[in-house]
């Protein structure tokens, strides 16, 4: 694993944006694989920066996003649908049609895990997965436990994350149990993946991360079977490596 250390919130946003808009300068059809909570929200006002400037060109790029809460449809405020219009897609010039998210809403969700895994399928996986990771090591909705060979598939949210996402939803009540998650095995298919973490609650996290043992208890874990992951973390979320030095 390449690990990037920098100083601050502001410089992680930055290198992670430099990343990804050099990877659709030089591949104007990339499919980027697009994560949610507030780690990336920084990384796409960059981007949408980038776009301003004209630097970097969305048109032909696709994405797909990592997990949906289940039983939100792509028009509640706090679907992940919503999320990424609200913080990245309606700022810039893709095309809507080229966005690819759960279907939280479905009638049948397994069934709409099979049709996303058969979308991941068929674009072929992301060139470029941009990750965030859970005080727990959950990557995208994959908790503790979750199978490495998991393609998309439906999970319980483990009652700490569902603590730590209460900060979107108006009370705790109101977040739901259940989500649609792309599986362990589905992310490791992306070609580069860029792994995001910051602030102090991260640190347990990234120290395990980095002690290197791999096991399904820690869901990040896997990407140490990965040859291609940049982890951009910050001082305060490296502290617990920095002190051990
Ligand atoms: N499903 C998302 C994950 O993809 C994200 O990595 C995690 C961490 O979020 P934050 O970046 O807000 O700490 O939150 C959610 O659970």
């Amino acid at each position: 694993m390449n690990v990037l250390v920098v100083d601050n919130y502001e410089q992680l946003s930055e290198r992670a944006c430099s990343i990804i808009s050099r990877h659709i300068q030089s591949n104007p059809t990339s499919v980027l694989g697009l994560a949610t909570g507030s780690t990336p929200l920084g990384t796409y006002k960059e981007l949408i920066n980038e776009y301003e400037q004209g630097r970097v060109d969305f048109q032909k790029v696709r994405t797909l996003n990592l997990d949906e809460y289940a039983g939100l449809g792509p028009d509640h405020p706090q679907s992940y649908r919503v999320f990424m219009q609200d913080h990245l897609f309606k700022y810039v010039n893709i095309d809507q049609a080229n966005t690819y998210i759960p279907d939280g809403k479905a009638n049948h969700l397994e069934n709409e895990c099979v049709r996303y895994e058969q979308i991941i399928e068929n674009m072929g996986p992301p060139d470029l997965q941009l990750l965030g990771i859970g005080e727990n090591g959950h990557i995208g909705f994959n908790e503790p436990g979750s199978s490495f060979s998991s393609e998309t598939h439906i999970v319980e949210l483990a009652s700490s994350t569902r603590e730590a996402n209460a900060r979107f939803f108006s009370s705790i009540e109101k977040v739901p149990n259940y989500a649609i998650t792309m599986g362990i095995r589905s992310i490791l298919k992306s070609k580069k993946i860029v792994l995001l973490a910051s602030g102090e609650r991260k640190a347990a996290a990234i120290e395990r991360l980095l002690s290197g043992d791999v096991n399904e208890e820690f869901p990040a874990s896997a990407l140490n079977h990965h040859d291609d992951v940049t982890l951009i973390v910050d001082r305060e979320a490296y502290k617990q490596i920095e002190t051990k030095g």
